[in-house]
């Protein structure tokens, strides 16, 4: 019944709206018709929203449009539920099956509550150099409202990239672990399975820290043309320095985790010569990390101008192979020299093309040569240092299985006062066999154990200084009484 009334009122309102249009095309003056047909096509146009449109082809002047590639990945993943019609794919050196969309197919993304909508198309061009054929030219479109405009330029292509290379990194050929070690006996390395379970997630730095790192690696394995274009060996070098026990060998099992790559933990020391050492890197396969731990007890490899006469880097990366600093690390039980390690660093020695992180860690940065620190060698210098709050934090989840705790206030003020490192933490969270309180308790006498040891040797020193001031004083009065 209600239904039926509906209809009748929609069915008069239509004839009355008839009647009026008739009135006004009759009964107006044709100006003043004219009129208002303009002001309802100016009321239209206001309503309707302001659109613009921008265009990602897929190549710039014959260049590949790095743009067009993270779009096509980022819509690939998305656009499976709502596009009708999808291209599947395997790409060569991917292990997962990816989607593209076809041509005039749309999606609407959303992107911090806006929306955005894509679209794909290809048209035929004529190629611009004289009668040659003419080619298929693929571009994405993108239309927005046009008050989004500096937030899509700011912020919404930029986490487009971002976004398409974790799933580049997520999507890329993976290889199965082998950890190897430095062996001194004819087989350089040995192979044993890695089974180290730190994470990203277990390792406690401060997350700003740990993005930055995670999304430099990531970065690092998807610039595989990059390096080919600069022509640059596929490798970074990354230098973790800090006191013992703030993490070093832990983040790099993360790292190593991470990329799935493989280990090989360099024994410096047990490397008889620059020879030696070639032939290790040159064993080493690609997709791999590798480690010199401790490199200022591992090498003499202080400032190069105090101890020898070689004025610059590139002289001793000549000698390789030449002995030079020989006498002198002699202490040390490694013949390897600086310009060993330096071509070592630089890849020079590499058989194959394959990405390599190489990772020095050290608790005394200010003892390496500044030829090893150089970007290029070490591109990536990571400062590890003590326990602070956040880093409490994610140890205290880890262990303890707590974010809040009636005394982690207590904690994060005591932790500005003083110095533990996060095995100094762990190693009293693991003595807790997950009792929360006594774990938090038991840090926080610790914690206040060294402020007080800290505070005597404060007034130790001051006592000292005073002594020692008193003693000059007296001095001083004694020498000036001689002299009257
Ligand atoms: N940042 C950290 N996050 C989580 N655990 C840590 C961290 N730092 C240290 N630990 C814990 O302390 C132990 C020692 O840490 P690790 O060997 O990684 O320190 P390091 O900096 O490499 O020390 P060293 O300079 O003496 O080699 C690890 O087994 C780990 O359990």
């Amino acid at each position: 019944m209600e239904i039926l009334l509906d209809w009748k009122s929609i069915g008069s309102l239509l004839a009355t709206l008839m009647f009026v249009r008739t009135a006004i095309r009759d009964f107006l003056p044709p100006e003043v018709n004219q009129a208002l047909k303009r002001f309802f096509a100016k009321i239209l146009t206001y309503l309707q929203p302001k659109l613009v449109s921008i265009l990602i082809e897929e190549f710039d002047n014959s260049y590949n449009n790095d743009l067009y590639d993270s779009v096509q990945c980022y819509l690939g993943s998305k656009c499976v539920s709502q596009a009708q019609i999808l291209k599947l794919s395997k790409p060569k050196n991917s292990k997962n099956l990816s989607f593209t969309m076809d041509a005039n197919q749309t999606f609407d993304d959303i992107y911090n509550g806006f929306k955005l909508n894509w679209s794909f198309h290809t048209i035929e061009k004529k190629s611009d150099i004289g009668f040659s054929r003419s080619h298929e030219c693929k571009y994405f479109q993108l239309s927005f409202h046009t008050k989004y405009k500096d937030l899509v330029h700011s912020h919404y292509l930029p986490y487009i990239m971002k976004e398409a290379e974790i799933i580049k990194f997520k999507n890329r050929e993976r290889k199965l672990f082998t950890n190897r070690s430095a062996d001194e006996n004819g087989r350089l390395w040995s192979s044993v399975p890695f089974t180290h379970p730190s994470t990203f997630d277990t390792v406690a730095i401060d997350p700003v820290l740990k993005k930055e790192i995670k999304d430099d690696l990531i970065k690092f394995v998807n610039r595989k043309e990059f390096y080919t274009r600069v022509g640059r060996s596929w490798k970074r070098g990354y230098l973790l320095y800090g006191p013992p026990g703030t993490g070093k060998t832990s983040l790099i099992a993360s790292i190593a985790n991470f990329l799935e790559f493989d280990i090989y933990d360099l024994e410096l020391t047990a490397v008889s010569s620059n020879s030696q050492l070639r032939k290790l890197l040159i064993s080493t396969t690609s997709k791999s990390v590798i480690v010199v731990e401790d490199i200022d007890c591992s090498l003499d490899l202080s400032d190069r101008q105090k101890k020898c006469n070689n004025s610059d880097a590139e002289n001793d990366k000549l000698n390789f192979g030449n002995n030079i600093k020989k006498s002198s690390q002699s202490s040390f039980g490694s013949s390897v020299s600086l310009s060993g390690v330096l071509n070592f660093v630089d890849g020079l020695w590499s058989s194959c093309g394959g990405e390599r992180l190489i990772i020095f860690t050290t608790n005394h940065k200010e003892k390496l040569d500044a030829a090893l620190l150089r970007p290029g060698r070490m591109d990536k210098h990571i400062n590890l240092t003590f326990c602070d709050y956040k880093s409490f934090k994610i140890l205290a989840k880890n262990y303890l299985l707590v974010d809040e705790h009636k005394i982690m206030k207590q904690v994060e003020e005591l932790l500005g006062a003083v110095k533990m490192t996060p095995a100094d933490v762990a190693e009293i969270f693991m003595s807790c066999d997950e009792d929360v309180d006594m774990g938090m308790r038991n840090v926080v006498e610790e914690m206040k154990k060294r402020l007080k040891a800290k505070e005597i040797k404060k007034c130790e020193v001051e006592e000292e200084e005073k002594e020692e001031e008193i003693v000059e004083e007296e001095l001083v009065n004694s020498i000036v009484g001689c002299e009257w």
